[in-house]
């Protein structure tokens, strides 16, 4: 090192370049692990010696001999061509006919090389002028190349400066480009389902972003329509749709029969059953809690979501089950619970009803006048309520709150999973889905269903019939929403999963929506 630091005083070519090398930080520390510094001095130079005398592959074309003077105003590049697309779009100036770069796309071809940008103006693909052509022309002449592509572009003068943040967010829509007659390229886009998690790596362009879907194996980002352009594309198809009359998860009528399901706070048959009846008396509140409602989705084709990890000293994770009634969600949750009573619990219930002999408020059910129930449907402290033989009945926030306080996991199950999706509980949403239509059968062969006039009586074909079309409706309304789903047909498997999924959500990084973490006015 010393050698050559004289050796840049007496202006030798390349000294001062190779004395930054030899003294950089990285390569100093790197010396010092191996610890043999003198040999791995030598060994670094004779490898660059022997990689400095090789010839690499491909053997890039000579130089065109025609160059212009102002060696700034064009720049030949030269790409070697394999099985992967160039990775850039291209446009014409409809006015002047010229090909400009519209875009390249992050981790493709062009941007690996570092030489196209957007805006740069192509003059010849492979020595052939594409001045007036359309793009689909250029496209074909830069098909036909073998080998190496060549292309004479006049770079762009300024480019813009890109001060991109990380966005993540979760598609609340499906989205196919090859059934999007939009798209400046069906074959750069990236088809995403809802529920994924796409991180969108480019918005220069307003209309089309890049985006990588997670977990992402590819290092090519593909296009997407922006969140605009979606919700303009949402809104003309809602438009296009023949009117449906809004409907939320199915709603039954139930006449009256009462009875303990398990010794469990929140397992109440009263509850569950005033719960189906309730989405017909407390339909003002509808819009709230159907996120998929046609104006919440409208408005959001994409939800932001941040990475976040549970704190050990934070509360647990509120645990939601949700599934088409008879699927199996009580018993699963039950189950868990009754797995280990002093992890897990449900939320204990608040009724207008008197208590019977037995019944303390705070364990059955907290036993409140009708004057403070309404007092708290009217401060929204209920997370759902509803009303039974003359009764209400309510599962409300500080009910799950108290239990999430006392360090437990609170499990419960709900239909209106936007009431728990808040800032305030952070919920993690589990589905339960119903297998098959065989396998109903054959699982559900010794179970009972309780039906608008029926107690535990057996499973018939229409309950399962009607088990799949609700979970269709389920799906259709909620899918993006669900942390987890679990298919419940062998009941036991069904509970090591819960359990996992429980494990999961409580211990590892989950995706979650950003407002949660910096809540806005709406959250
Ligand atoms: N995987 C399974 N295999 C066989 N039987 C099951 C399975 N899961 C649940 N069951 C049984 O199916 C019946 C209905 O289950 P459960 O009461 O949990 O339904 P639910 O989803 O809570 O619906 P509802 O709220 O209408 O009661 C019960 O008899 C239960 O024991």
């Amino acid at each position: 090192i010393e050698e050559v630091r004289r050796s840049i005083s007496q202006e030798i070519d390349g000294a001062d370049i190779l004395h930054g090398l030899l003294t950089a930080s990285w390569l100093q520390s790197l010396l010092k692990v191996t610890k043999n510094y003198f040999l791995s001095n030598r060994a670094l130079l004779s490898a660059h010696d022997s990689v400095a005398q090789k010839d690499y592959e491909p053997v890039l074309p000579p130089m065109p001999d025609e160059l212009p003077d102002e060696e700034e105003a064009t720049r030949i590049v030269c790409l070697v061509k394999n099985k992967q697309p160039l990775g850039a779009t291209i446009k014409r100036n409809e006015i002047t006919g010229e090909i400009f770069v519209a875009r390249v796309i992050h981790g493709g071809l062009a941007d690996r090389s570092g030489l196209l940008h957007a805006g740069d103006r192509i003059v010849e693909v492979n020595g052939f002028p594409v001045d007036g052509l359309n793009p689909e022309q250029v496209i074909q002449v830069q098909a036909r190349a073998q080998g190496t592509i060549m292309f004479k572009v006049i770079p762009i003068t300024e480019r813009p400066i890109h001060n991109q943040t990380m966005l993540y967010v979760r598609a609340m829509t499906d989205y196919s480009p090859q059934q999007d007659p939009n798209i400046p390229c069906a074959d750069a886009g990236m088809s995403f389902q809802k529920g994924d998690i796409l991180e969108i790596v480019d918005q220069t362009d307003t209309v089309w972003w890049q985006a990588k879907k997670l977990p992402s194996s590819s290092a090519c980002a593909g296009l997407i329509p922006s969140a605009s352009l979606l919700k303009r594309k949402q809104r003309e198809f809602w438009w296009s749709q023949p009117y449906q009359p809004h409907a939320c998860i199915k709603t039954f009528f139930i006449s009256g029969f009462h009875f303990f399901f398990s010794n469990f706070p929140g397992f109440r048959r009263s509850i569950r059953l005033c719960r189906r009846r309730s989405h017909s008396i407390t339909q003002p509140s509808c819009n709230l809690r159907c996120p998929t409602s046609c104006y919440s989705a409208l408005n959001n084709p994409y939800e932001e979501v941040v990475r976040y990890q549970r704190h050990p000293e934070d509360t647990q994770r509120l645990i939601t089950l949700l599934g088409p009634s008879g699927v199996g969600v009580n018993e699963l949750r039950r189950r868990l619970i009754e797995m280990n009573p002093n992890l897990f619990q449900g939320a204990i219930p608040h009724t207008t009803r008197s208590p019977r002999g037995y019944e303390e408020s705070g364990r059955e059910y907290y036993f409140i006048s009708r004057e403070i129930f309404d007092n708290m449907v009217y401060n929204n402290r209920f997370l759902e309520f509803g009303e039974y033989k003359g009764n209400l009945y309510g599962t409300s926030i500080d009910a799950v709150k108290e239990v999430l306080n006392s360090g437990k996991i609170c499990v419960i199950d709900i239909d209106a999973i936007q009431a728990v999706r808040t800032h305030e509980l952070r919920a993690y949403i589990i589905y339960v889905k119903p297998p098959s239509l065989e396998c109903l059968r054959e699982t559900k062969q010794e179970s009972y269903i309780t039906t608008n006039y029926y107690v535990n009586r057996p499973f018939k074909d229409e309950d399962f019939q009607e088990m799949e079309e609700s979970a269709r409706k389920i799906e259709a309304q909620y899918w993006q929403f669900f942390d987890e789903v679990i298919v419940n047909d062998e009941l036991q498997d069904s509970c090591v999963q819960l359990l996992t999924a429980v494990r999961k959500a409580q211990d590892e990084p989950q995706w979650i929506p950003a407002c949660w973490i910096r809540p806005t006015a709406e959250s």
